[in-house]
């Protein structure tokens, strides 16, 4: 009697996937695999749900196997899904761009509650476009802006611009450097302010995957304020606002910085877990 080949029903999948996530030291093991499989399958995690007997055939298997073996190297969820949702919108998102993280919502919230009119925007260091498509959207009569460095990023940023239909201008190149004699209404940065000595400290999901171009801020994390905040004065408007989001303890010195340089109604503003992520002042 020949022996019959062992079944993979969904629900089987489901638990050894679980386990060999969690001892390759994935955080959330159960719910990152019925993601994973859910994308894999195309079902939706109640198709998942009222579908667990079924057995896979080798095609859906191997389609499986194919994003859990990404995953298992710990290559970031958002990479191997390929999007991210940021204020509502969903992003495309390559190893070419820093994953949009939720904390940076809060500088948007602050643009759009403190600069509600502001008809001209740059965005510095625009990454995915996740903070200047975002602004966009709810800023539909602004000229918004967007500079960055890497040509990858640049590429991918034109991607999620044209998915959510807005209309933001994307320059490459560094900081101001395009700009030479234009001022905006409203100036926002998420610049790179991981202190250089931590970023071999990083869960591997961030330290291997992730643009160190998008996270190196110097010795001390904070390169990119000491350029930005000085510079920002030659291309605000009258009234025009200067906000940067930052990282944990940095709120103080940024702040600092914001009013040697004779920035006015100087604020801080706190993620959901109560940590000052957001620094922003106004030219008088
Ligand atoms: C922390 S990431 C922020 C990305 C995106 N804005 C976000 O919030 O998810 C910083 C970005 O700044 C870009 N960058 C680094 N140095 C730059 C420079 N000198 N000029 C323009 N962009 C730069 C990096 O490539 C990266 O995309």
């Amino acid at each position: 009697m020949t022996e019959k080949p062992e079944t993979w029903t969904i629900r089987r999948v489901l638990d050894w996937t679980r386990g060999y996530l969690a001892d390759k030291g994935v955080e959330n093991a159960r719910l990152e695999t019925e993601w994973l499989l859910s994308a894999a399958l195309g079902l939706d995690r109640v198709g998942l749900y009222v579908n667990f007997d079924k057995p896979l055939n080798a095609e859906e298997l191997s389609a499986v196997r194919g994003l859990v073996a990404r995953r298992a190297k710990r290559e970031p969820l958002q990479y191997v899904l390929g999007t991210q949702e940021f204020c509502g919108l969903e992003f495309v998102v390559t190893p070419a761009v820093l994953i949009p993280r939720h904390d940076t919502e809060v500088l948007v919230e602050e643009a759009l509650r403190r600069a509600p009119h502001a008809a001209t925007v740059l965005d510095i260091g625009v990454g995915s476009g996740c903070i200047a498509v975002s602004l966009a959207k709810n800023l539909p009569d602004a000229q918004v802006c967007g500079v960055e460095q890497s040509a990858g990023a640049i590429a991918l940023a034109q991607q999620n611009v044209e998915r959510h239909g807005v209309r933001v201008i994307l320059y490459e190149g560094s900081l101001f450097e395009p700009f030479a004699d234009q001022r905006f209404d409203l100036i926002v940065s998420n610049p790179p302010y991981i202190p250089t000595a931590d970023l071999d400290t990083l869960q591997p999901e961030v330290r291997e995957y992730e643009p160190r171009a998008a996270l190196d801020g110097g010795a001390d994390g904070l390169d990119f304020y000491r350029i930005i905040v000085p510079a920002a004065l030659e291309h605000l408007s009258l009234g025009g606002w200067l906000m940067v989001e930052l990282g944990i303890g940095q709120a103080e010195s940024v702040l600092e910085m914001f009013e040697k340089a004779g920035f006015t109604d100087c604020f801080t503003a706190k993620d959901p877990n109560g940590i000052d992520r957001v620094v922003g002042g106004r030219i008088p």
